[in-house]
């Protein structure tokens, strides 16, 4: 992987490590918050930045005291503020400018990028743009803007580390190993709560079935994502640009138990595996011990107590948004943007009860058909792409199925 190279944090072992955490009242955020406290001498939190829950953001910012602290919308920042501790009085940045403003504090070293969906992209920008080194959870920047992001890390030699688990084990699997040995990496997938099922049997399934990940404890958006199993065709993506390999190269597996995470095959047909406990404070503490290991404080994988590890082709008549997202990649840069904004909508309009499971699939299948390719060479170009597939996506979840 070209963008992870020498960290200059190796110079500096024993100073704390300057921290802005994007998300930091998200899954992601709170069990990244869980390994800091077990390693507080490491760690300095210069900023936290949540969108809408001022109130765990507010219980956050008085535990580690960062100087600054961003919320979504200038309302938010007010009442925030009534809720910090006295004496205690942190600058508070609201909504994209104040994000932005965060993720490239210059007394910051380490970025983690952990929002959900687009709204992570200009984060993620602004902080390779700074040479950071960026602790990569939101996938959807690289979906959205992979040739930028590797075009900013050669530009500005910014890291990534990817968080992402299947993404982290590839990090770690192919580590000493030359592109020349390499046939093509495998990334797991769980299946998700349908595993198993048809695709008929598929339509009437609730959100309330479609959250309940059976070994994973994620944010709502990701979990219907792992359930479509879109989650995986981001990850195809996501693989796709950080190792530079190409998309037929990145392969996918179901080993419904998520205890391997992601599997390098050489080009003898040797395959490497990496194992963990489903439990993201893992690679979290991975990136952010880097390049020394971290003790996330878990139970250590019991291989004895892993009496099945199973492989599975996936189903793509169930689950078509995994075929969708390689298809998307295949046809030019602009369409992993219309799908990814096609599918936030879709989720959003399932959750909230407007659409069917496996509307999912079709009305991502149709933004995909409808869009003419355009160019996405700056980060304008593809916020004003996914701001219009938003709203004709908007429009087709009014209308019935059929
Ligand atoms: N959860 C997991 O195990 C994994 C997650 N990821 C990726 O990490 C990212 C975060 O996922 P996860 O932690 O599960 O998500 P959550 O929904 O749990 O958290 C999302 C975070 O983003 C904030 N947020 C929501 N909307 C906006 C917005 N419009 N602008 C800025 N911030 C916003 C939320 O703030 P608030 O709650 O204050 O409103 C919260 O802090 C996603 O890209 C996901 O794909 C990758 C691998 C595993
Ligand atoms: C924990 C993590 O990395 C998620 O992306 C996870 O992989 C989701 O589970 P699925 O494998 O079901 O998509
Ligand atoms: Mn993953």
């Amino acid at each position: 992987m070209q963008y992870i190279s020498d960290l200059d944090l190796q110079s500096r072992p024993d100073q704390p490590r300057h921290l802005a955490i994007m998300g930091s009242t998200g899954s992601i955020g709170t069990s990244a918050l869980k390994v800091i406290r077990q390693h507080p001498e490491k760690f300095r939190i210069i900023a936290l930045a949540g969108a809408r829950n001022i109130e765990l953001l507010a219980e956050q910012a008085n535990e580690f005291r960062p100087q600054y602290l961003g919320v979504l919308e200038k309302d938010l920042a007010s009442g925030l503020k009534k809720k910090l501790a006295s004496g205690y009085s942190p600058e508070i940045l609201a909504g994209t400018e104040g994000y932005t403003r965060l993720a490239s504090l210059q007394n910051v070293q380490m970025v983690l990028s952990a929002m959900v969906g687009a709204a992570g992209l200009m984060p993620t920008l602004e902080a390779v743009d700074k040479g950071k080194t960026v602790l990569l959870a939101n996938k959807e920047s690289l979906v959205l803007a992979g040739h930028l992001i590797r075009a900013g890390c050669e530009r500005t030699r910014a890291v990534i580390l990817p968080v992402d688990s299947e993404h982290n084990a590839l990090f770690q699997a192919l580590q000493g190993h030359g592109a020349g040995e390499l046939d093509s990496v495998i990334i797991t997938a769980s299946g998700g709560p349908f595993w198993g099922r048809k695709a008929s049997s598929l339509e009437d399934m609730k959100p309330e079935q479609a959250l309940a990940h059976p070994n994973w404890s994620m944010g709502a958006k990701i979990s219907i994502d792992s359930a479509t199993m879109m989650n995986k065709g981001l990850e195809l993506i996501e693989a796709h640009h950080l190792f530079g390999m190409p998309m037929d190269k990145v392969r996918v597996l179901v080993h419904p138990q998520s205890i391997v995470h992601a599997l390098v095959q050489f080009c003898d047909g040797s395959i490497l595996a990496h194992m963990g406990v489903p439990d993201m404070q893992m690679p979290i503490a991975h990136c952010l011990g880097y390049p020394r290991r971290l003790d996330p404080g878990l139970e250590p994988l019991d291989l004895a107590a892993c009496t099945e590890l199973g492989f599975y082709r996936p189903d793509p008549g169930a689950f078509p948004c995994l075929e969708l997202a390689v298809e998307a990649m295949k046809s030019g840069p602009s369409y992993p943007v219309v799908l990814n904004a096609a599918n936030e909508i879709c989720v959003e309009s399932f959750l909230t009860g407007r659409i069917g499971f496996m509307d999912i699939p079709r009305i991502n299948s149709r933004a995909l058909e409808e869009h003419c390719p355009t160019a996405v060479d700056s980060p304008r170009e593809i916020l004003n792409l996914d701001h219009q597939t938003r709203q004709r996506v908007s429009e087709l979840v009014l209308q019935p199925a059929g």
